[in-house]
């Protein structure tokens, strides 16, 4: 619910504006019944008068009604605008860890399931108040007109909220399975999307997929919204027939009990009659709200970061440090209870300024692990990191990352091009595209990549140009070369990398060319979790160890 408060302050004035307003139509609407009673019931004379006071009170009500409704409206539209560049920006301000716990099929039903649902809820939200408000103003006319009806009429009233509102919580409780299985639901679109190729091809997976897996969370979905909307409709019906059980009872008992005149209980009878159609609507708006409330929890739970305005870093670290220091980090990822969690054992390094650095090692064995580290995007379990002799903790972490470009193995390419502050130099991208050898492929149109329809391998260059533009002191590479034909990906290694030594860039890379090891100023080995510096004799082992195979096997099949 934090994010509603904190939204709902930010439009304290507004709100308490719209209430006055809906005070002052609820007014006019009791004004109307008054007349009707007081003069209408009554005219013998002056009655083109009184016809014309009647159109004038009409049109006042209308006018503030509709002003009311209006406002009430707009409001919600803020509200939700607000709400959600807020959450966004929360969720620009979370930690990747965090993230990737909560999941992307998560987060999807968050933005688009639980925001369609908070906006559904304020587009009734103003049946709701208004109801609410004209029920106030016109239990206090009927208390005016007779103490003993009203009373009747309020427990008569009470009881139907209250038997409603039994119906209603079941609506809520199978609103919720609704919501928890959108979820679900999200991840099966997800494999029907993502895994779209896989299933294609494979029509028994995708009759699995369709009967099973989206089956269940389809049906559970039905089912409880079928409930749902089950004990709702007897909400709405039970209220409107209690609403009209109301009007009969102030006639019996005004007339054969003789609690009160005809003309008493006639205005009671209209007055109940006005308040029939915002009553049924207050009840039909409930569902929303609670559809909202729902949301508004499944918001709050995802533990997002507190919502900051800006994206100011604090603690700034010099630019020109030295080196980046390791001691004895360590990293175990969060698990669930019973799995075995892969641990980082405790990394002794120091990385220097300009260095180019190469980590090898088997799938699995820690690389990218490591590499999140030090991009710092997860945070050490234990052991401490420098940027020269400044440590790096909460405070700085964001000015750590300010520090780094990097291309990731699951990059996302980003089409805008951006410099070190504002928009990146024309003729540097020109001039990168061409070593990236782009050049006939990709332009530079209003500082947008012209296109991403290109091959992995492309796609790759891109990012690494988007990241280069960026000039920042660290480059962290994961398996870039990977997707790289065999003659760009040695022009990456003998002159992209000396190219960046020369530039002054730091450059930390993972790869699995060892035929490539050589050109590396440092060769770093990660083993189950454990990283240590490869030198002299083992190093060359490592560089040669695949040629090596090769060449054996060659000469097994020539034996
Ligand atoms: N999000 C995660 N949650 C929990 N454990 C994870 C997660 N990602 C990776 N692991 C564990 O960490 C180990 C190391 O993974 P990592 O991605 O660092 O390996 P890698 O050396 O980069 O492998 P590859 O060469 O295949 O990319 C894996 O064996 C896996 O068990």
């Amino acid at each position: 619910m934090n994010i509603f408060i904190s939204t709902i302050k930010g439009y304290r004035w507004h709100l308490v504006a719209v209430l006055i307003l809906t005070f002052i139509f609820s007014g006019f609407g009791i004004g109307v019944l008054a007349f009707i009673n007081n003069k209408l019931m009554k005219a013998t004379e002056q009655k083109e008068l009184l016809i014309w006071t009647f159109i004038g009170l009409l049109i006042l009500f209308l006018i503030t009604s509709v002003i009311a409704q209006i406002s009430l409206t707009a409001l919600g539209h803020k509200f939700v605008y607000l709400m959600r560049k807020q959450l966004v920006k929360q969720l620009l301000d979370t930690g990747t860890e965090q993230l990737n716990q909560i999941g992307k099929a998560r987060l999807l039903a968050s933005l688009s399931g639980d925001i369609r649902n908070i906006t559904f809820a304020f587009v009734r939200l103003p049946e709701l108040v208004q109801g609410s408000i004209l029920v106030l103003c016109a239990g206090a006319y009927m208390f005016y007109l007779s103490e003993s009806l009203f009373f009747v009429t309020a427990l008569w009233l009470s009881v139907t909220v209250w038997v409603s509102n039994i119906a209603v919580r079941r609506v809520y409780h199978h609103l919720r399975i609704v919501r928890e299985t959108e979820d679900k639901l999200y991840k099966n679109y997800q494999s029907a999307i993502e895994g779209h190729k896989e299933l294609s091809l494979n029509r028994e997976r995708a009759k699995f997929y369709f009967e099973r897996e989206l089956e269940e969370s389809a049906s559970t979905q039905r089912d409880n919204s079928v409930r749902a909307d089950s004990y709702h409709a007897f909400a709405n019906n039970w209220t409107n027939v209690m609403v009209l059980g109301a009007v009969g009872l102030v006639f019996y008992l005004s007339l054969a009990e003789g609690w009160s005149n005809l003309e008493t209980a006639t205005t009671i009878a209209l007055t109940i009659l006005f308040l029939r159609t915002p009553l049924i609507s207050a009840v039909g708006a409930l569902p929303m709200l609670l559809n909202a409330k729902v949301a508004l929890d499944k918001l709050s739970k995802l533990n997002l970061a507190p919502y900051t305005e800006d994206f100011a870093i604090s603690n700034p670290l010099p630019r020109d440090w030295k080196e980046i220091r390791f001691e004895n980090v360590t990293y175990s990822y969060p698990t669930a209870e019973g799995t075995m969690s892969f641990a980082l054992k405790p990394v002794n390094l120091t990385i220097k300024r300009g260095e180019l650095i190469f980590l090898i090692g088997k799938n699995g064995s820690g690389k990218s692990t490591f590499s999140m580290l030090l991009a710092g995007l997860n945070h050490a379990t234990d052991g401490k990191i420098f940027v020269d002799n400044i440590e790096i903790t909460a405070a700085n972490q964001r000015a750590f990352r300010a520090q780094i470009s990097a291309v990731f193995s699951d990059f996302y390419l980003f089409t805008q091009l951006l410099g070190q502050a504002g928009f990146a130099s024309l003729k540097e991208a020109g001039q990168w595209l061409e070593t990236l050898q782009l050049e006939n492929k990709v332009t530079v149109e209003n500082h947008r990549l012209s296109t991403t329809n290109l091959s992995q391998g492309q796609r790759k260059r891109l990012g690494l140009l988007i990241a280069l533009l960026e000039h920042r002191p660290l480059l962290i590479l994961d398996e870039w070369a990977a997707d790289q034909d065999p003659t760009f990906r040695r022009t990456f290694y003998q002159v992209l990398l000396p190219l960046l030594r020369e530039k002054g860039h730091t450059v930390f890379a993972i790869s699995h060319d060892d035929s490539y090891f050589h050109l590396a100023d440092r060769l770093l080995l990660i083993s189950q979790g454990e990283l240590r510096e490869l030198f002299g004799e083992e190093r060359e082992t490592a560089s040669h160890d695949a040629v090596e195979k090769l060449n054996n096997i060659i000469k097994e099949t020539k034996i």
